[in-house]
């Protein structure tokens, strides 16, 4: 998929402008940014679900909007933040949902369908859900069931917001790991994140944005440094390679720390 001087926003509201960016297979792209930067508005439009406002913005060189939903679920699947649920379908049931661009109107869940929903939530470990109601599990359980949900489109595309948003330390690496296999099977990621760590973690390349637009692009050692999040966030970051875990973490400077430098 790529953006050219995309720009994107509400009827009447511009949200961001100029954002040129490609995501392609095997790549994981990760968006970081300030709370209401933008992040969530692009990825809709990136989505389809809101019309570019100027610029171009194609998958596999054509324009988003010519696409089908049904064509364009078979190539891009969403992970929304998860947020509550009104409706008990369980869990396996709305994994099973994303298999609905490849079902006929009037047909329902073949035994393959069922097939591929189940390897999707033992990928994840998440069989033992599989009859609880989507509405009484946890925020987390619901992340991750969303993320299964994706894995069940067998798009090659997965644009994730904040996939590790509510998710406790554990499936926090389950789901950095996930990312990862799945770059390493030939998908293409997209993912938004509030920690500068999971770029590291996860990320060929990270864009960062403020107020709608990108000021930064490059790979993690590129693009997340202390001056480039005292830009993006406006606080002091340490960012450090720590031995023990491969690759470089973000630590914020709090208080009595900040004093003594
Ligand atoms: N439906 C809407 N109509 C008009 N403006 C909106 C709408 N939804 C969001 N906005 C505005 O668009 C801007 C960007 O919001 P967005 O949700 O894209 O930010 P974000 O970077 O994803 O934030 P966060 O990190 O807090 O999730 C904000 O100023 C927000 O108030």
């Amino acid at each position: 998929m790529s953006a050219r001087e995309l720009a994107f926003g509400y009827r009447g509201t511009p949200v961001g402008e100029g954002v040129t960016l490609a995501v392609e297979a095997r790549n994981v792209l990760c968006l970081m940014g300030p709370n209401g930067c933008g992040k969530t508005t692009l990825f809709r439009t990136l989505l389809g679900l809101l019309p570019p406002l100027a610029g171009r913005l194609e998958l596999h060189g054509r324009p988003v909007q010519e696409f089908s939903r049904p064509e364009f679920a078979r190539h891009v699947a969403y992970v929304p933040q998860a947020g509550s649920s009104y409706f008990p379908f369980s869990v396996m049931e709305v994994v099973t949902m994303a298999r609905a661009s490849r079902i006929g109107t009037f047909a329902t869940p073949s035994a393959h369908d069922r097939q591929i929903s189940m390897a999707a939530l033992e990928r994840l470990g998440l069989v033992h859900l599989a009859g609880r109601s989507f509405t009484e599990i946890s925020g987390g359980e619901r992340q991750m069931t969303l993320i299964a949900r994706a894995l069940a489109q067998e798009a090659e595309l997965i644009v994730m917001d904040e996939p590790t948003a509510s998710l406790d330390f554990g499936n926090q690496a389950r789901v950095l790991d996930c990312i990862n296999e799945l770059r390493g099977s030939g998908l293409a990621i997209v993912l938004s994140t509030h920690d500068p760590g999971h770029a590291f973690a996860c990320a060929d390349r990270v864009a960062l944005m403020k107020k709608g637009r990108i000021v930064g692009l490059g790979t993690p050692p590129e693009a997340v440094t202390p001056e480039t999040l005292r830009g993006l966030y406006g606080v002091e970051v340490a960012v450090e390679f720590m031995q023990g875990a491969g690759r470089s973490i973000c630590a914020p400077a709090l208080g009595r720390f900040r004093q003594q430098e």
